[in-house]
């Protein structure tokens, strides 16, 4: 079993008749997914399946290893970052600890992050990779111009093009032709293929093969879920991603469940939920429609959100992610437990962290239940790659149907366009754009000074 999917609501007998429109939907949603990864329209339903891609990627891998270097950092925003810091993830805090080289992935644009970057790493023994679907993203290509500016100061333009690969669309975005004009390695990004869709593409692909990460088995994991979803009359109440996008869609329109929250019970899922939010966010954020995706981590999170998921409004959905633990870590020795009094440390003696961490994902989904929230549990064996897959796999076909069951379209994001253009337009110093956008609405501009 790669994954087991159980929802619980106590509502749901009483929403039996829209949880069977809702799934009448979904079948439509099923058919046109199996019509799309059959005429091969849809690169991330097909990728799963493919190896013909992986040569290439392999071979620029082997390139880079073959380089010397001991450091590799992907330049990348959103969706040409999150899922490969997700799928590094699985490694631990050392990311490409068991491959020698390490692989970073500094997501998130910041003077100091990046002042960072440049300064502690040898550019003589550091390969950067590049990658933007558009060619065009200012954080990427503004990441990517100072970088190889630094690299190229210490080492001269040849040697500093010999340390850059870009991952890009083809076509004369900004990243395209100055890759071009610095002779820098590119690999083509598909252009049918949303960068929220594209982890298990050469997009994650790359770093992950570099950090040792079996891509493979990834795709594999995905297949499974693929080929079960879109097997010829599956029904849609036995395909786990169309019944949690059916109960989460009943559950929006009947409920008010504006939020979905997706709490993961192991660290290494963390950069998982982060890229889960993004994918559900962008894909289904559009028209006043969607719901707020929250990435959230157990049990810590239970310390400090589970208050008002128990107790706030209920506008909730909230899935746990629960890998099986129970007997695993360390183990707390009776003979300890004995000292703090009687009985008062009886439930840890002799009991694991993982024990205890199992227990209580289950006991948390067991509160939320009796409170009347709606609750899914994903319980997966093992944190792997396969199993990463799989998961991965899930939510974009959920995401897609959830999609079709709101009609609108999961692989575009036309509002954060305009926040683009006015960025631009503060640096080119035409930013009337943006003093002509807030005072309209504004309320409040205050400041506290300290001397
Ligand atoms: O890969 P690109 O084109 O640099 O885009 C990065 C991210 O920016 C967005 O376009 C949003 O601004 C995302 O959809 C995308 O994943």
């Amino acid at each position: 079993m790669l994954y087991r999917q159980t929802i619980r609501w106590a509502r749901a007998a009483e929403l039996a008749l829209a949880i069977d429109a809702g799934r009448e939907r979904a079948q439509e949603a099923l058919d046109a997914l199996r019509r799309q990864r059959d005429d091969d329209r849809r690169p991330y339903l097909c990728l799963p399946a493919r190896t013909d891609d992986l040569p290439a990627i392999e071979a620029r891998a082997e390139a880079i290893r073959a380089s010397g270097v001991g450091d590799v950092v992907v330049l990348g925003t959103g969706g040409s970052s999150l899922g490969t810091r997700a799928l590094l993830a699985l490694d631990g805090p050392t990311l490409g600890a068991s491959s020698g080289l390490r692989v970073h992935v500094p997501d998130n644009l910041g003077a100091t992050l990046m002042d960072a970057v440049l300064r502690d790493l040898d550019p003589a023994r550091t390969h950067f990779i590049a990658v933007s679907k558009s060619g065009g993203t200012a954080e990427t290509v503004a990441q990517t111009l100072t970088a190889f500016e630094a690299v190229s100061a210490a080492l001269g333009p040849t040697r500093a093009a010999q340390a850059f690969t870009l991952v890009s669309e083809p076509g004369g975005s900004p990243l395209r032709r100055l890759a071009g004009q610095w002779g820098v390695a590119t690999l083509d990004h598909d252009p049918d293929l949303g960068g929220r869709y594209s982890v298990m593409s050469v997009v994650g692909a790359l770093p992950a093969l570099l950090a040792g990460f079996d891509i493979a088995a990834l795709r594999r994991g995905a297949g499974r879920v693929v080929d079960q979803a879109l097997a010829p009359g599956a029904d849609p109440a036995h395909v786990p991603a169309a019944e949690a996008a059916v109960l989460g869609h009943v559950a929006g329109e009947a409920a008010g469940a504006a939020i979905a929250v997706l709490l993961a019970y192991d660290d290494r899922l963390a950069p998982f939920t982060r890229w889960w939010a993004q994918l559900w966010a962008e894909s289904l954020g559009k028209r006043g429609l969607g719901s707020t995706p929250v990435a959230a981590l157990g049990p810590v999170d239970q310390h400090s959100q589970l208050q008002l998921y128990l107790d706030g409004p209920g506008d909730k959905l909230i899935s746990l992610v629960k890998p099986v633990t129970a007997g695993t870590g360390p183990r707390v020795a009776p003979a300890l437990t004995a000292g703090a009094g009687e009985g008062r440390l009886d439930y840890l003696s002799g009991r694991t962290i993982g024990d205890l961490v199992d227990a209580e994902a289950d006991a948390t989904a067991e509160a939320l239940v009796r409170r009347g929230r709606p609750v899914r549990v994903l319980t997966i064996d093992r944190v792997d790659a396969e199993t990463l897959g799989a998961l991965m796999m899930h939510f974009m076909l959920e995401t897609v149907i959830t999609a079709h069951l709101i009609a609108v379209d999961p692989f575009d994001q036309p509002a954060v366009e305009e926040g683009k253009q006015l960025t631009r337009a503060a640096l080119r110093g035409t930013g009337d754009a943006l003093a002509a956008a807030v005072p309209a609405g504004l309320v409040s501009d205050l400041g506290v000074s300290a001397t």
